[in-house]
């Protein structure tokens, strides 16, 4: 059977985590947040007391334990910030780049979700979904889960987060956010959780369809 990669690209709060956990467990493929890994990045910065700005400093932070992934204060918003600052760094993008596109060719193949699977990681994934949703329903979602989570924040704070975020990802010179030639578009706005996986099922089918 021929490997199958999934690339699931698209701005914060989309979605694109929720549909491509359950894309792996449809398909029972690996599955890798790779937000998480400038997430760890950003940590990683914060705990050295170096400066997520500088370059040197964040390409410095790149070297974290694979325990580091899995802390949940990576979870939150001012990680989430510090993450695009650092991920726009190209020397910290090429030291994060071998070990993604390692795990999208692993045999079988592998669901991967980020901002730049689809165009730089795995330009030759079997099926690229770029999944988005309106800015004020991606913040009311994320407001909901940080609250859910004991963390207050206002929900013009978190608007306000996901605007700035969005301008860094899709205006960086280095791999930025952009809907690759070939992906399908998933607009989440009005469509359930389970909706939009079963959509997104569609999509992928529909796509191996044509290649087979
Ligand atoms: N279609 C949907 N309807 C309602 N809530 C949703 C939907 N899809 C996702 N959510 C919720 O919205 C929040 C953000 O979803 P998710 O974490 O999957 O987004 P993401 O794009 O992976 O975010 P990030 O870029 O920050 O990693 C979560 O709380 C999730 O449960
Ligand atoms: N492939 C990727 C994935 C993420 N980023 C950057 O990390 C930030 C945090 O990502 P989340 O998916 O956890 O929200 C994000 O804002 C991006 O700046 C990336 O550049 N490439």
């Amino acid at each position: 059977m021929t490997d199958l990669i999934i690339a699931v690209d698209g701005p914060a709060a989309s979605g694109k985590g929720t549909i491509a956990r359950a894309l792996a467990r449809h398909y029972g493929l690996p599955h890798l947040d790779t937000g998480l890994l400038y997430r760890a990045v950003a940590a990683n910065v914060t705990m050295l007391e170096l400066d997520p700005a500088q370059e040197a400093d964040a390409v410095a932070a790149t070297d974290f334990p694979d325990s580091l992934m899995d802390e949940p204060a990576l979870r939150s918003d001012e990680m989430g910030k510090r993450a695009s600052i650092v991920s726009a760094h190209p020397l910290v993008r090429a030291a994060l780049l071998q070990r993604q596109r390692k795990f999208a060719h692993q045999p079988g193949g592998a669901v991967l979700d980020g901002r730049d699977i689809g165009t730089v990681i795995a330009p030759d994934a079997t099926a690229k979904l770029f999944v988005r949703a309106t800015p004020g329903i991606r913040a009311k979602r994320r407001h909901a889960e940080l609250t859910g989570r004991g963390s207050f924040v206002s929900l013009d704070k978190v608007l306000a987060d996901i605007r700035a975020r969005d301008a860094r990802d899709m205006g960086r010179e280095a791999a930025p956010l952009v809907l690759a030639n070939d992906a399908m578009l998933l607009d989440t706005s009005f469509l359930s959780i389970e909706a939009s996986v079963e959509k997104a099922i569609e999509l992928v089918e529909g796509r191996r369809a044509e290649q087979a």
